[in-house]
């Protein structure tokens, strides 16, 4: 450890106070959640004793209940008590290793009035000393630390519920703390700590993500504070820090409406599982808890539900990879393209107004072979209804209607003879409540009855519930619409022009196969929720959209509508657009446009942090544009591109590379293939060779190590080195792919290599050749 500073020891003195302090607030918080765990066990051993219990008459009930109620009050409140005690014990423990990564010396101005300079040290927590009635630790997220992220010495401010506070800041100082000992220490200038952000980057990857309080970037601290808009919209270059950048402001809200808003009310839709535990522990470690985390997808299948199979976009990206030369590809394209579009939702919104007249198509509501209310009568009982009452609702008096019908069809069966069949059949749990209900009845009435068959009745009704149990529950979920085959209707019936003809053709093969394709998903069950009527979630109170650039206009009109009320942050790079339905990518416009008349805020993220100096300058160039795209100045080797004549050559070299990245102390190495296929027959030669584990969609998490992994699997995630598999232009040419060899390229931080089984991809041919180096085979 290097002494580079001259207040070095004074500021290690301060880190022994102020741990000290905290190892000694931890220690009596634990003796108080000692006591508390106690008294918690304590009241729920003599629960009963301490209630009093009477049922004699309904004034004692009464009494035994608001007795009871408090009783369990007392002791939800003393559990509430020993959770927070836990968070905060938690968050003790964390500020004894670590108490604070940065310092703001302020000298505020009152009125004119110069004050005293005050220093202030910013951690992941606050934490107060009662003895001298002073903050030792600001919380990052306190409306004074944002100055340690907004400004560099000189005139400085912020602001306040009552208004903005301004001064002077006289220092801006920097920490990195292990175990309570100062690892390196600086004072900055400029930005925050280029030295300390050079120290953090320049580690090793990890395979989970981690929390980047202590140098967040003035850029970023304005998407994580923001508190106006209802919708904020990021576009940020690979690695400059959109997901950190979502997470911290995830953290700052929760700090922020702490009596507010809780963690299970703010929403991420991230782009696959394994995305989901890579994130797992920022929030974790900062103290809050995780948000709520779904994919779009599992949204899409939970929706659609029932027996229909939903294809993932993992599949259809396979499909538009591989399967380029089969017949009805170019149709699909275009077909994925059309229904990712507002026209194509107007058409949809278009056709409910048709079926609003005619053509909805039912099901039977049938029992075991025999039809209780055909199709056809149920059409004809919706369209007697009003028609001018929307079609949510006639669907609900229908629900109601064919409720009552079974009701009559369940009396009218109790005296069939298979029900007599069945009855047999029924188990002892069946009888017993039977003859539970008759002894009940007796209880009641001192009429004598044959109880012979006031059994059979109980029992045939008791039988008939049950059985018809699936029926009910499907009515309660409009089963008895037939929501696939109206939606395939408006492939068949309706007039389409022509240019939609062949889309609509293999559409209706493809629903005939009962799969659902990826790009009639959200178009169906979109269709489905006009249809029954939009379940609006109220409860979430912000939505984050992470990786943003992979959803569709479609899909964003749709989410709009499922969250009127939640504000969305939505973070994205367009040049990562790898999805056919997103392929020209959705600009600000469109999406702007769903929030008419609400605040809407764009901010552009256009300095990357992830990868090397030299990494960077490499994959700009692989784009087309020309983007503006800063790469954090932190030195690397160059990226090496080898191209190898046969397969023998290209493993040799894969293991030559593993072994060097490893000497050199990387450990998380990604072999990036194009597609699941390859990535199939890279692990078959590899495994046995090395330990290296294959990535599948179906994976929830990763460790460090060798891993191989699709191009588009790796979206999102980061590692030490990463071997792009094979870059030859047999796998990387058509203009579709340039963004999948970017994302690929753009995974790695310190290290990168290319390996080219024949001639290299025609996207390496835009890269300036100084800034990579061409090697051979072994060399
Ligand atoms: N202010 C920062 N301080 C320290 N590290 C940072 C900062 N900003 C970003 N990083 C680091 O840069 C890397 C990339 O960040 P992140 O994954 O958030 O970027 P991204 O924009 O979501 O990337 P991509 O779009 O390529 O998935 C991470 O290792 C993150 O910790």
């Amino acid at each position: 450890m290097k002494k580079n500073h001259p207040e070095w020891n004074q500021e290690q003195d301060r880190v022994e106070r102020v741990t000290e302090k905290v190892r000694k607030k931890d220690q009596s918080l634990s003796e108080e959640a000692g006591g508390v765990r106690s008294e918690i066990v304590d009241i729920r051993n003599r629960f009963w004793e301490d209630v009093s219990v009477n049922f004699e008459g309904p004034d004692d009930a009464i009494e035994t209940a608001a007795s009871m109620k408090q009783q369990a009050e007392v002791l939800s409140e003393r559990e509430r008590s020993h959770r927070l005690m836990h968070k905060q014990g938690k968050i003790l423990r964390r500020l004894q290793d670590n108490p604070y990564f940065g310092r703001i010396d302020f000298r505020e101005t009152e009125g004119g009035v110069t004050q005293e300079t005050e220093a202030i040290y910013i951690g992941i927590a606050s934490f107060y000393d009662d003895e001298i009635d002073e903050f030792l630790i600001y919380d990052w997220r306190a409306p004074i630390s944002s100055m340690y992220y907004d400004y560099t010495p000189g005139p400085a401010g912020y602001q306040t519920l009552d208004g903005r506070i301004s001064g002077d800041m006289e220092l801006k100082r920097q920490f990195l703390i292990r175990r309570g000992q100062i690892q390196s220490m600086f004072d900055t200038g400029v930005t925050i700590g280029d030295e300390l952000l050079q120290e953090v980057l320049g580690r090793n990857s990890d395979s989970q993500m981690k929390s980047i309080v202590g140098t967040i970037q003035r850029e970023q601290n304005q998407i994580i504070r923001d508190e106006k808009s209802k919708l904020l919209i990021v576009q940020g270059a690979a690695g400059s820090g959109k997901t950190s950048a979502a997470l911290q402001r995830v953290a700052y809200l929760l700090y922020r409406h702490r009596d507010t808003l809780s963690a299970d009310q703010i929403l991420l839709f991230s782009p696959n599982a394994m995305f989901n535990s890579y994130i797992a522990t920022v929030l974790p470690d900062l103290g809050e808890e995780n948000m709520q985390q779904t994919t779009f997808q599992e949204y899409l299948e939970h929706q659609v539900g029932g027996d229909l199979e939903v294809e993932d976009p993992f599949s259809l990206m396979e499909y538009t990879l591989s399967q380029t030369n089969q017949a009805g590809y170019q149709t699909r394209m275009a077909g994925i393209r059309w229904k990712a579009s507002m026209s194509f939702l107007e058409l949809m919104e278009q056709y409910m107004e048709q079926l609003g007249q005619k053509d909805l198509q039912f099901q039977d509501l049938a029992f075991r072979d025999q039809i209780i209310v055909s199709k056809s009568d149920i059409e004809k009982h919706f369209y007697a209804y009003e028609r001018k009452l929307p079609i949510p609702n006639r669907l609900k008096l229908t629900a109601e209607w064919l409720q009552k019908q079974l009701r009559q069809f369940e009396v009218s069966e109790r005296k069939a003879d298979w029900v007599d069949e069945e009855i047999e059949l029924l188990d002892n749990e069946a009888y017993y409540r039977v003859h539970q209900r008759l002894q009940k009845e007796k209880g009641f009435t001192d009429s004598t009855f044959d109880d012979f068959d006031r059994e059979r009745t109980l029992l045939a009704q008791l039988l008939l519930r049950d059985l018809t149990k699936p029926l009910r529950k499907g009515i309660e979920n409009f089963t008895f619409v037939d929501a696939l085959g109206t939606y395939r209707q408006l492939f068949t019936k309706r007039e389409l022009s022509s240019k939609f003809q062949d889309i609509a053709e293999q559409t209706v093969e493809r629903l005939d196969s009962k799969t659902l394709p990826y790009e009639d998903a959200t178009p169906y069950v979109y269709f489905k929720a006009l249809l029954q009527g939009f379940q609006i979630n109220t409860k979430i109170r912000h939505v984050f959209i992470d990786e943003s650039q992979d959803y569709s206009l479609f899909q964003y009109a749709f989410l709009r509508r499922l969250f009127p009320r939640s504000k969305m942050t939505i973070l994205g790079d367009l040049n990562q657009s790898i999805y056919a339905h997103t392929e020209d990518g959705v600009g600000f416009e469109p999406i702007s446009a769903l929030f008419e008349g609400e605040h809407i805020e764009k901010f552009v993220l256009t300095k990357s942090y992830r990868s090397t100096k030299q990494i960077g300058e490499f994959t700009q160039q692989l784009l087309n544009g020309g983007e503006k795209i800063e790469p954090f100045d932190r030195p690397g080797r160059l990226p090496t591109l080898t191209q190898v004549s046969d397969e023998q050559e290209h493993h040799q070299q894969i293991y030559q590379w593993i072994t060097e990245l490893q000497e050199r102390g990387h450990k998380s190495i990604a072999i990036i293939c194009k597609d699941h296929q390859e990535c199939e027959q890279v692990f078959e030669k590899l495994q046995d060779e090395i330990p290296v584990s294959l990535i599948k969609k179906a994976t929830l998490s990763f460790a460090q190590g060798i891993i191989i992994i699709p191009t588009y699997l790796s979206k999102g995630i980061e590692f030490d080195a990463v071997i792009l598999y094979d870059a030859s232009d047999r796998c990387y040419h058509r203009d579709e792919e340039r963004k999948l060899f970017y994302t690929a390229c753009t995974r790695a931080m310190h290290e990168l290599y290319l390996c080219s089984l024949g001639e290299v991809s025609r996207f390496l041919a835009g890269v300036n050749k100084d800034l990579y180096k061409r090697s051979h085979c072994n060399e």
